[in-house]
């Protein structure tokens, strides 16, 4: 509890003159004055410690925000030493010994892929490689599409059958007239339009093992990385052919080559040589085929689309009024709709929507009979589901505008 002038013990007796008492007073007052001067000092010397650490702080937030910027090289632990953390860098295989921080040291252990800077400081741990694979390649055993589940692009899937079903049930037919059978094929065109869903038909018709990557997730911040996965989605596709290599969004990794000279631009180059490369590396195309899309065709550098590569650029267009009316009749297959429900009128309704579109409407009408306690879906739901979509769509337009 903090001392009240009257708890305070008087340095003077009771007795003692008035002089006296004011001279020990005096006294008094003199050392507090004194000790009240020091605490200042101290006060002052704290604060310009305090104004110190602070810049060091700020100094060191900069370097650290500097050192996640650059480009960073993918190493891993050999081992923990009193003297520091044995590295080896990816790539060139040298080994070199570098100090870190108990805290970092902390998090790492023999086999951990950590991210170094130019001056092999360890500037972070990373998810382990299988890790990263998982993340970014999608394997699937035959997937449970059909061409049945395809509405419209007749005429593209038999393009992509004749390309990519072709060669991997008859290799001898190839082989009997004497041509390299196709590489691969190129789909462009915009979101939603059943670019995916082609790719899984074929390998499943094919019994061929479906391994998806995205293009986006190739571009990796880490130098190295992302031509390493493109070799590994290659080995993993030799590995379980036949096999669809399916790269969605390559415009991530193919694109026009921008004037700006950035380390990121650097990197995403040399995965897309690598992509390249691996692509004229196929020697024996027999049980491998490629299938890449794009919603940005008109970006995409020509080197890519040299012969030899994707033999075929297929356009994927938005359905047409045909096509919107089968889109309705495969996603609505296993709904329990009313007999009312007049698909035709529904596709005229809806121009210019994607098959995605469609499959969210269905979804949609699904829902309204859901919320309204019924088991049937009637043509209002899908009607009223349209409408919402529409809303939606213009909603997200206008956020764009304004963002
Ligand atoms: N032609 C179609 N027939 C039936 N369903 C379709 C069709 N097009 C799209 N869909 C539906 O939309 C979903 C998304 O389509 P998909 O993933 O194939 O589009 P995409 O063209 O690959 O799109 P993105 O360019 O955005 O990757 C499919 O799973 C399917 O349900």
């Amino acid at each position: 509890m903090t001392e009240t002038v009257d708890d305070v013990d008087l340095p003077y007796d009771e007795e003692a003159s008035q002089q006296e008492k004011l001279d020990v007073l005096q006294e008094r007052l003199e050392v507090l004055e004194a000790q009240n001067e020091e605490m200042r000092d101290k006060l002052l010397d704290a604060n310009a410690e305090n104004n110190k650490y602070q810049q060091k702080l700020e100094r060191l937030s900069h370097e650290n925000k500097k050192l996640k910027q650059s480009p960073l090289f993918v190493a891993t632990v050999q081992e923990l030493t009193d003297d520091g953390v044995v590295i080896k860098q990816h790539g060139n295989n040298q080994e070199a010994l570098t100090e870190v921080t108990d805290e970092m040291r902390s998090e790492l252990e023999a086999g951990a892929r950590v991210a170094v800077n130019n001056s092999l400081s360890i500037v972070k741990r990373l998810d382990d490689e299988a890790d990263v694979r998982a993340k970014v390649m999608q394997v699937e055993k035959s997937p449970d599409v059909g061409y049945e589940d395809i509405g419209g692009l007749t005429e593209e899937l038999n393009e992509v059958r004749e390309t990519v079903e072709l060669p991997l049930k008859n290799p001898d037919l190839f082989d009997t007239v004497g041509i390299e059978p196709p590489s691969g094929v190129l789909l462009h065109g915009p979101p939603g339009t059943g670019k995916t869903l082609m790719a899984k038909a074929v390998a499943n018709q094919t019994d061929a093992t479906f391994i998806k990557m995205a293009g986006s997730e190739l571009v990796h911040k880490f130098i190295g990385e992302g031509a390493k996965l493109v070799r590994d989605l290659f080995q993993v596709a030799r590995e379980h052919e036949p096999a669809v290599v399916f790269i969605d969004e390559i415009d991530a990794i193919a694109s026009k080559r921008t004037d700006s000279k950035t380390s990121g631009d650097a990197e995403v180059q040399r995965t897309m040589m690598q992509l390249l490369s691996e692509m004229d590396g196929f020697e024996d195309r027999g049980d491998v085929r490629i299938i890449a899309a794009t919603n940005r065709f008109d970006m995409l550098d020509r080197a890519i689309l040299r012969p030899g590569r994707f033999d075929r650029l297929i356009e994927v267009p938005l359905p047409d009024e045909e096509g919107r009316e089968k889109i309705f009749r495969i996603h609505t297959r296993n709904m329990s709709v009313t007999d009312d429900i007049d698909f035709e009128a529904l596709a005229r309704d809806t121009e210019g929507m994607s098959g995605a579109d469609i499959r969210a409407i269905c979804t949609e009408a699904g829902m309204f009979a859901i919320r309204d306690d019924r088991e049937t879906i009637t043509l209002q739901d899908f009607q009223e589901a349209r409408e919402k979509l529409e809303a939606d769509s213009e909603d997200d337009e206008v956020s764009k505008t304004f963002a």
